[in-house]
């Protein structure tokens, strides 16, 4: 059986986790295999949509102690899971908190390990992974030698294909607790607040913003176009008050959406390994030479005080 740890937000299964459901649900009808959908917390409502997307069988795994995320207790639950459903691979998203368990549960396996990778397929049985290596600029095929293989699937480049089935429901034991760490509290910004790992649409701020103020140019065009607002790590550590959540590259969040805005940023390499898998770059920068625009679907170079306010109103305009 392969296995997938799905995430859910408001009661509704996370984009990332359904895109690894339905690629799993490819690779276990390759290879004959069935395909289980692991829910962890304190309320799986939600669960059942799984099944839509190919879902043989939904794992539900509840306690009052699995509320809050908490990296060992969900990591103990999923390892588990893994092996009281005798499961030889097991998928998760390659989110903020599926980074953050699933190398913990292949720990606790013995299992080989692929995060963020950007193709599967299922060689004698076993997993093999495609994933972008040198911060983006070549990838790697890796294939797997332990009886258990885990990995990580990078948001937005798996395709969402709906396949019912019958999703039979099964609940599983929750771990005993006395987890190393606990949640108390989460803050966080506020509800609607969407992850820059799950947007289709980002614009994108760099040092040329100039000041944090001025990323409300980009919060008007980002809402013109359906999208989010990210930064580059020069613009995170500026002291601008821009939260780590936003910044976008090597050591920030690796995006991939259809669409990204890249305003005043040079396009270093550790920015580019976070946002190279993007569909369409769109590059505005004053400096032609740039290197941003190597890579660019489409560049402007120009103002990006003149440039963007344009693409707003022209956004606006397409809008009505
Ligand atoms: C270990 C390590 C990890 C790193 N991780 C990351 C990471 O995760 N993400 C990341 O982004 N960086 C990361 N960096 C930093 C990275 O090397 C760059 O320093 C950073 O990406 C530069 O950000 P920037 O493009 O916004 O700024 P700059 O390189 O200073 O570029 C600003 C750009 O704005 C343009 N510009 C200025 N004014 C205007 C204007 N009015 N209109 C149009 N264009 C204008 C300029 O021409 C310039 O190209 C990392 C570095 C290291 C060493």
């Amino acid at each position: 059986m392969i296995l997938v740890f799905c995430e859910t937000k408001d009661g509704k299964i996370r984009k990332p986790s359904l895109e690894a459901l339905c690629e799993a649900r490819r690779l276990a009808d390759g290879a004959g295999k069935g395909l289980g959908a692991l829910f962890v917390g304190a309320d799986t409502t939600g669960a059942g949509e799984a099944a839509q997307y190919g879902a043989d069988v939904i794992v539900k795994i509840e306690a009052p102690s699995l509320a809050a995320y908490s990296s060992d207790g969900y990591a103990t639950a999923i390892a588990d899971a893994v092996k009281a459903k005798g499961a030889t691979a097991l998928l998760a998203a390659a989110t903020s908190c599926g980074r953050d368990v699933a190398p913990r549960v292949a720990a606790r396996l013995g299992a080989g390990y692929a995060s963020d990778v950007t193709g599967l397929s299922m060689v004698e049985g076993r997993l093999q992974a495609v994933r972008p290596v040198y911060a983006g600029k070549a990838f790697a095929t890796t294939g797997f030698e332990t009886p258990v293989q885990v990995a990580t699937t990078r948001p937005n480049i798996f395709a969402l294909a709906p396949c019912p089935k019958a999703g039979a429901v099964e609940t599983l034991p929750a771990p005993a607790g006395g987890f190393l760490a606990v949640v108390k509290e989460i803050l966080t910004k506020g509800a609607g607040h969407v992850d820059i790992a799950e947007a289709d649409v980002i614009v994108a701020g760099g040092r040329g913003m100039k000041d944090g103020a001025n990323f409300g140019i980009l919060e008007e065009l980002a809402g013109a176009l359906g999208g989010v607002v990210g930064a580059s790590r020069a613009a995170v550590d500026a002291g601008w008050g821009l939260p780590h959540s936003m910044q976008i590259g090597q050591t920030g969040k690796v995006v991939s959406p259809t669409l990204y805005i890249a305003c005043g940023i040079s396009g270093a390499i550790q920015h580019v390994a976070g946002m190279s898998g993007s569909k369409v770059i769109v590059a505005i920068n004053k400096d032609p030479e740039a290197p941003i625009f190597k890579l660019a679907t489409y560049g402007i170079v120009g103002d990006l005080f003149e440039v963007v306010p344009e693409l707003t109103k022209a956004a606006k305009a397409l809008g009505k």
